[in-house]
């Protein structure tokens, strides 16, 4: 099969869902593709999915979604009926009635001990390869102890277990590489916790993705410069030539080396101490529980003897409060509607963080519920909200056309797995915000399926600023400013930035130029103020720390090590 098969399959089999979304054959047949296409991570989403569907086959009381097919749907395994046939004969009059209604039919135990074997072998499989052992363990001791009678009947379920145990003996290596434990040590004696959750996932854009927009075409400029006259009235949005940072293939319309992407520039001169850029955004989050901040644009709350107090949610969200009848009704009309009376169950997700290691990873999955709830409030495809249209998601540019089919190559070999994947962060996690936004996550799917997800990640990891907390020095805020985002990085910036209810970029003064220095040698190499037609440059880093430190810190916001002129020098490169 070459690869542009593979990919029009997806297409189909994605049509067919939707048609049919609660049928687990379907989420394993994707799986199965998304495995050959090298998207080992979707491929593990969907077997998810299959399996959470297969669980309310043995377990119809504990799970709110149960496993059905459309009757029409092509015949799969060996019970499975032909259509127009009862699938049901075993269940009760009532149950036959709802079919005919909806023109589907529970799927039946036989049909669950065909695809539980292969169903689980891809989930252990996938995250195997993402480098999430942790979980891709926990999937397997469950797997194996199901099938193991199983294993008897079925030759699906015995080809599993085979599987199974050959993704276990992997585990169990990089287990021992990250313990003295000897090779003789048995399964039940590894200790889950020791093996990595956190694995990667390729940071491209999906062949199949119709939401992102060229962003350097004219009306693309235009459209974010309309927007700018407000926010940043002397700025302007422009193409520019940046080094390329990281190894992928670079941007084949430029000079190698050389990444062009967007830019802020000055349209006139500017003053030093000057605010140039005033942008607020409600696509915010925090990990602070029962908080003092006004839960749309984050700014403090005020006294309540303020002659304006703060303004509560008026569905009686009793933890949601703003700062101004203004935020109140912008949260309503774009986030809070959607999720307005779910607040119990959705507090509990992402905020509660035992390991401070994990904190800046969670906030941007609150980031992602926000924009869920965007998108659900406002009716619009997440990939669609103007707060995301045109960030910049750090794609890799991977000629996906002439990729081999089924290479298996697992994250650490792929250059262009960079963007984190894990299970909790990118499926689980995402599919309880939507179970608790009242929302079915299978018959959602056109708008939260996990590509979209991830793409959502991607561009929050390019462009998100944090905010740290004053007592523990952990990240408890992050937001994205979608015009503030466009400015790019040097390590000698000539602008601050602060945020408050609002973010700002004020221009520095001659004091405020960083000195750059190696060994003797001290030099200052601009003056405050910036010049008609000089880029805007902010700081992705403590601009005060030497370059090996900032280089490190900057890193994971530039997608490689920085290059720019103040680094070069005093590196000596
Ligand atoms: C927040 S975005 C900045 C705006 C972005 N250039 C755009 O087109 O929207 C961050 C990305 O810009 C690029 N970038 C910013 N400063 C850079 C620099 N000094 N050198 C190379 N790339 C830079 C990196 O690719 C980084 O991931």
């Amino acid at each position: 099969m070459q690869f542009s098969q593979a990919l029009q399959f997806r297409a189909d089999i994605t049509i067919q869902l939707y048609a049919d979304p609660h049928n687990p054959h379907l989420y394993l047949e994707r799986g199965l593709l998304y495995e050959k296409l090298g998207f080992s991570d979707l491929a593990a989403a969907d077997a998810y999915r299959a399996l959470s569907l297969l669980e309310s086959v043995v377990d119809p009381d504990g799970c709110e979604f149960h496993a059905r097919r459309n009757v029409d749907s092509p015949e799969k395994g060996p019970s499975a009926t032909t259509p127009g046939e009862d699938a049901t004969n075993d269940s009760d009059d009532e149950d036959e009635d709802e079919d005919k209604d909806d023109g589907t039919t529970p799927i039946t135990q036989e049909e669950y001990d065909v695809l539980v074997g292969p169903v689980y072998a891809l989930l252990v499989r996938s995250l195997v390869r993402c480098g999430c052992y942790r979980d891709a363990f926990e999937f397997g001791v469950r797997g194996l102890g199901l099938l193991g009678d199983l294993a008897r009947q079925t030759k699906e379920a015995a080809a599993a277990v085979t599987a199974l145990s050959e993704q276990m003996e992997h585990i169990k290596q990089v287990y021992i590489s990250r313990t003295d434990a000897s090779n003789q040590l048995p399964w039940n004696a590894i200790d889950s916790s020791v093996l990595p959750a956190q694995g990667s996932a390729r940071r491209v854009l999906y062949p199949w993705n119709q939401h992102e927009p060229d962003r350097r075409a004219p009306e693309t400029l235009q459209l974010l410069n309309d927007r700018l006259v407000d926010v940043a009235p002397k700025c302007e949005v422009r193409a520019v030539a940046l080094p390329a940072l990281h190894d992928a293939i670079p941007d084949s319309s430029a000079e190698p080396g050389v990444s062009v992407q967007l830019g802020l520039f000055a349209k006139e001169d500017i003053a030093p101490d000057e605010i140039i850029l005033r942008e607020s955004s409600l696509l915010t989050a925090t990990n602070r529980l029962h908080d003092d901040l006004c839960d749309a644009c984050n700014a403090p709350l005020p006294e309540l003897s303020a002659a304006e107090p703060p303004v509560g949610c008026e569905g009686g969200c009793a933890d949601t409060v703003f700062c101004s009848q203004s935020c109140h009704d912008a949260a309503q009309r774009i986030y809070h509607g959607a999720i307005c009376g779910f607040e119990d169950g959705l507090e509990s997700i992402g905020k509660d963080i035992p390991d401070p290691k994990d904190k800046a990873d969670y906030l941007y999955l609150l980031l992602l519920g926000r924009a869920l709830a965007m998108s659900a409030t406002q009716d619009v495809h997440a990939l669609d909200l103007p707060e995301v249209k045109y960030i910049w998601g750090d794609f890799h540019d991977v000629d996906l056309d002439h990729e081999e089919l089924g290479s298996g190559s697992s994250a650490e070999e792929d250059a262009s797995t960079s963007l984190p994947f894990s299970f909790q962060l990118n499926i689980l996690q995402p599919t309880r915000f939507l179970e608790e936004m009242g929302l079915d996550p299978y018959t959602t799917l056109p708008r939260y399926d996990t590509w979209v997800l991830n793409t959502l990640y991607a561009k929050f990891r390019g462009t998100a600023s944090g905010r740290l907390s004053t007592w523990d020095g952990g990240p408890e805020l992050c937001a994205v400013h979608p015009l503030w985002c466009l400015a790019n990085h040097s390590c000698d910036p000539n602008v601050r930035w602060e945020w408050g209810g609002e973010i700002t970029f004020r221009a520095r003064t001659t004091a405020e130029r960083p000195v750059w220095t190696r060994k003797d040698e001290r030099k200052q190499c601009h003056v405050g103020g910036i010049a008609k037609d000089q880029e805007i440059v902010n700081h992705y880093c403590d601009v005060g720390l030497p370059v090996k430190k900032r280089r490190e810190w900057a890193c994971g916001a530039l997608g490689g090590m920085c290059r720019c002129e103040r680094c070069v020098w005093e590196a000596e490169e």
